[in-house]
């Protein structure tokens, strides 16, 4: 016991007394493969205010690379960078920031070779390169989370100790599930009064669905006195920190010395292991072959072998084992263990799946597509409206290098930073990128590594890494980028990898909106360059541009969204422009079919005559009840589906519901030889359509009641090239046709039979405890016009709504509270048991999904606080736009001639 306890100490006290030196690009002589087996890229994911950015900033103190501790109430921390985020405290845009883990120092530099047993030393003895992304955890932010999660292959969910799992962490944590990204837990805040580690573990596993195996136990002074440490399950040590007031000294105490000293917490530390290797027995084989050897005692595993099993497990998919470790980042408690944690339970990018990629329609993973040879089945990309291409081994191979940009940023000091993953090959110095999404390409100047403040110049960024590009003038966050060897910054990739695209995701459409007017005409190319940025940073903003009175419209997901993003442009960007009021975004929609109508444009465009014509008529599509609505996924499946079986036809869908159906008899998609007899030279017939939809998709976005966007609308577009078409036709022309047609059919709808109003409806998931249920629902369905659709006990299977999209309910482990292993809370109310789950009827957490106006969700989490003792939290997303009743749509009307 003792050789054990003094192995396992040694480490402990190596790394955590000393502050280390930092050592900026120790690792930049490693190979690829190497640097990929010592990486982690890790995402911090919780709900608001559970302490990720607290937690990070301890991160890079005790890695070295700063030099006092952040706070995130003093708004002193390196990751919430913009001012926006240190004046409110919350992190809005996610960070990247790289550094190595343990420190590397001279005792421990980086290796120039891995080993490949680990057996007998834990992964975290040698140093690892950690690309750690923190994440927002406030609603209004759920896109940016979504966007980070596809870059990670690991994450470290932070929990608030007193506040348990909250809807936010669930819902972040069911869409990690859905990527299969392992994740490991930090039960933070364990100083706080209040703070419950048993509730929190029953908690996990109920809402979280997996079976929670408890790593660490928390050390109270004399059992219920101030937090002071960890029982180390894994070692069988406890650590305790003292000394230094920056928690670099800990202290391991062996099982000897805590039986002579606290026998109760040592007997519970034992309790807590033996659970653990029953749980990972019954998930690990090889757990089983250990404890026979070890003549079934369950305190004789070696450590190490314990962190080797549940690496194996939390490696599993569906993951079905959560390790819990415990902590306080706040008091500097937990933090170093949790970052061995990482390095020896969180993946390398070489151990996670090969990510998801689409080919025009067609979709599977890059590393099949790499591997194609031209015996296998390559995928076929289909672009729009043009005949399928088959892709060739060489032009595969002369693909060296694919990365997602995951993130802009615009750095004061640096300029626009553009921060990617590499998936494949490499990233050199001066690379010149083609832009799968924009469909241009643009040489990377430089390339850097982000070390919390300092930014270290690197050659290349290879494979599984993250690293940033500066100097780029059009990559946007969420595009894909690729090298392709001998390409020319005028050209394109040949046979469809110009469409190339990694783990494509769907934006949901925008709910609030405000105006935006420069102050003068010669401020408008400042805030029209500021508002270029903003939306390249964050592509879940949309602007558009009402061209009758000349506003800019710039729409977003939240009011908070909408208000960061007025900061950034007025405060960071200085950029001088009246605001307007952040707003609801209503739409319309038509109430009667129009006949068609034949628009003939004739008009001098840039000195030359132009001509074109179209036939316009719309309808409108009758809403699906809210019983059949489809979720957001499904919707964009459906239009991702409809590529039409009608070669003469063509059909677009947009966010709102609308439909844009494109009759072009006689030209069909697949045939463009015969195109000749129908289009004039200049023209092509992809160019046609990308016109008519674009003029169509401008007449949309303002509506004949209010001008609101239209939505649940059919456009009905009907093209005869020998009326519609002649020499003169542009596609300028045919772009202001089509708005011109569409726009009157509109106007007539509207005047045949008044067009209605709609308004966002959300799917809201509330949590609340059973003696709140009555009154929640009861202002719900009364109050707030909303409709309750289910009322489960937290943990039933509808949780996976709470997903927005949710998991397969047959991908869920279920898990029966009863049969978790917690260690007792001193601080539970009495009788409460092991508290949440295991309390109380009156306390039993219940879960109610829901349909509300989003009008009446504004502003709904004070109100939800204030009626169940601040216990209550809720998360939603769009469910779509509904008709209002005549009542409200007249209020809603009123209000806003209040404030024209
Ligand atoms: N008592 C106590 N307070 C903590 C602890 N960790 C964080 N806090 C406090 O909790 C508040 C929120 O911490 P943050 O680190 O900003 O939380 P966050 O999860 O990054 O929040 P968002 O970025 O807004 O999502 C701050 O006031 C912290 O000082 C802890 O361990 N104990």
């Amino acid at each position: 016991m003792l050789v054990r306890w003094a192995w396992c100490v040694r480490p402990v006290a190596r790394r955590y007394v000393t502050l280390p030196r930092r050592l900026l690009s120790s690792q930049a002589q490693l190979d690829p493969q190497q640097l990929s087996r010592t990486t982690r890229n890790i995402g911090i994911i919780a709900h608001i205010d559970a302490g990720k950015t607290t937690t990070t900033e301890r991160m890079l103190y005790y890695s070295g690379y700063t030099r006092r501790i952040g706070d995130v109430d003093e708004g002193s921390t390196v990751t919430d960078f913009l001012p926006a985020e240190r004046a409110r405290g919350i992190t809005i845009q996610s960070a990247a920031i790289t550094f190595h883990w343990p420190p590397t120092t001279q005792q421990t530099p980086s290796q120039p070779s891995t080993p490949t047993d680990f057996s007998l030393i834990p992964r975290s003895s040698i140093s690892h390169n950690i690309n750690l992304i923190d994440t927002p955890g406030h609603a209004d932010f759920t896109f940016e989370v979504l966007r980070s999660l596809r870059v990670l292959d690991g994450a470290v969910c932070i929990l608030d100790g007193v506040a348990g799992v909250e809807a936010q962490t669930e819902k972040v944590w069911t869409q990690a599930g859905l990527y299969h990204i392992p994740r490991i837990i930090f039960v933070n805040k364990l100083d706080r009064d209040g703070a419950a580690f048993s509730r929190t573990v029953k908690e996990i596993g109920a809402r979280l669905h997996g079976w929670p195996a408890v790593c660490q136990i928390p050390w109270w002074r004399g059992g219920n006195g101030d937090f002071v440490g960890v029982g180390d399950v894994i070692y069988l040590q406890g650590l305790l920190w003292q000394g230094a007031a920056d928690g670099s000294q800990l202290k391991a105490y062996s099982m000897q010395e805590l039986e002579a000293s606290d026998k109760n917490f040592a007997a519970e530390i034992k309790k807590a292991r033996v659970t653990l290797v029953e749980l990972l027995s019954e998930y690990d084989d090889a757990m089983v072959e250990l404890f026979l050897e070890h003549d079934e005692d369950h305190l004789a595993i070696p450590g190490t072998q314990i962190i080797q099993s549940l690496r194996r497990t939390v490696l599993q998919a569906p993951q079905s084992i959560i390790p819990v470790f415990a902590g306080a980042s706040f008091r500097n408690i937990g933090v170093q263990p949790l970052l061995d944690a990482i390095v020896d339970l969180l993946p390398s990018p070489l151990e996670r799946p090969s990510p998801e990629i689409s080919l025009g329609k067609q979709t599977s993973t890059l590393s099949q597509l790499l591997s194609s040879t031209p015996n296998t089945k390559l995928p076929v990309p289909i672009r729009k409206h043009q005949a399928p291409t088959p892709l060739k081994a060489p032009e595969i191979r002369n693909l060296t290098a694919c990365a997602l940009a995951f993130k802009v940023v615009n750095d004061a000091k640096r300029g626009i930073l553009v921060y990617v993953r590499v998936y494949s090959g490499s990233i050199d110095k001066g690379s010149i990128l083609y832009n799968t999404n924009l469909h241009i390409a643009e040489r990377a100047p430089r390339l850097l590594k982000m070390y919390a403040n300092d930014a270290v110049e690197v050659d290349s960024i290879t494979s599984g890494q993250i690293g940033v590009i500066p100097g780029l003038k059009h990559a946007r966050t969420g595009d894909t980028l690729i090298v392709y060897k001998g390409l020319s910054s005028k050209s394109a990739p040949p046979g469809g990898l110009d469409s190339l695209q990694l783990r494509p995701i769907h934006v949901p459409p925008p709910v609030f909106f405000t105006s935006i007017e420069p102050h003068s005409l010669s401020e408008q190319k400042h805030v029209q360059e500021s508002l270029a940025i903003l939306l390249r940073e964050d592509p879940s903003l949309h602007l558009s541009v009402d061209e009758e009175s000349g506003q800019t419209h710039l729409a977003g997901m939240g009011d908070l969204h909408l208000e960061i993003a007025r900061d950034r442009l007025l405060n960071d960007f200085k950029a001088k422009a009246r605001i307007g009021k952040i707003e609801i975004g209503y739409r319309e929609t038509i109430s009667t079919a129009t006949t068609p109508y034949t628009h003939h444009l004739e008009k001098m465009i840039a000195g030359k005559i132009a001509k074109a014509g179209i036939t316009a008529s719309v309808s409108p599509i009758e809403e699906e009840s809210p019983a059949d609505t489809k979720t957001n996924g499904e919707r964009e499946a459906a239009a991702t589906n409809a590529e039409d079986s009608d070669p003469f036809s063509t059909t677009y869908r947009t966010d709102s519901g609308n439909t844009i159906h494109i009759a072009h008899a006689p030209l069909s998609r697949h045939d463009s030889s015969a195109h000749k007899l129908h289009i004039p030279p200049a023209l092509t017939l992809p160019s046609i359509l990308s016109a008519l939809h674009a003029g169509a998709s401008a007449s949309l976005a303002r509506g004949p009641l209010n001008n609101f966007p239209v939505a649940n609308t059919h456009i009905q577009l009907t093209l005869t090239p020998s009326s519609h078409l002649s020499p003169e036709t542009t596609p300028a022309a045919l772009s202001m046709a089509a708005r011109a047609a569409v726009t009157t059919s509109l106007q007539t709808a509207n005047a045949g039979a008044k067009a209605a109003l709609l308004e966002p409806v959300m799917r809201a998931t509330i949590f609340v405890n059973e003696r709140s249920l009555g009154s929640v629902v009861q202002d719900l369905s009364s109050a707030r016009g909303g409709q309750v659709l289910s009322l489960d006990s937290s943990g039933d299977e509808g949780a996976g709504d709470a997903g927005g999209g949710g998991a397969a309910p047959d991908a869920l482990v279920h898990v029966d509270p009863a049969r978790i292993y917690t260690p007792p809370d001193p601080f539970a109310p009495s009788g409460a048991g092991a508290g949440g789950v295991g309390m109380g009827p009156a306390d039993t957490q219940r879960q109610i999904v829901a349909r509300v106006p989003l009008k009446e969700m504004v502003g709904y989490l004070n109100h939800l606080r204030a009626i169940t003792g601040g216990r209550g939290t809720f998360v939603m997303s769009v469910d779509g736009f509904e008709k209002m009743g005549s009542q409200r749509e007249r209020e809603v009307l009123d209000k806003m001639r209040e404030f024209a």
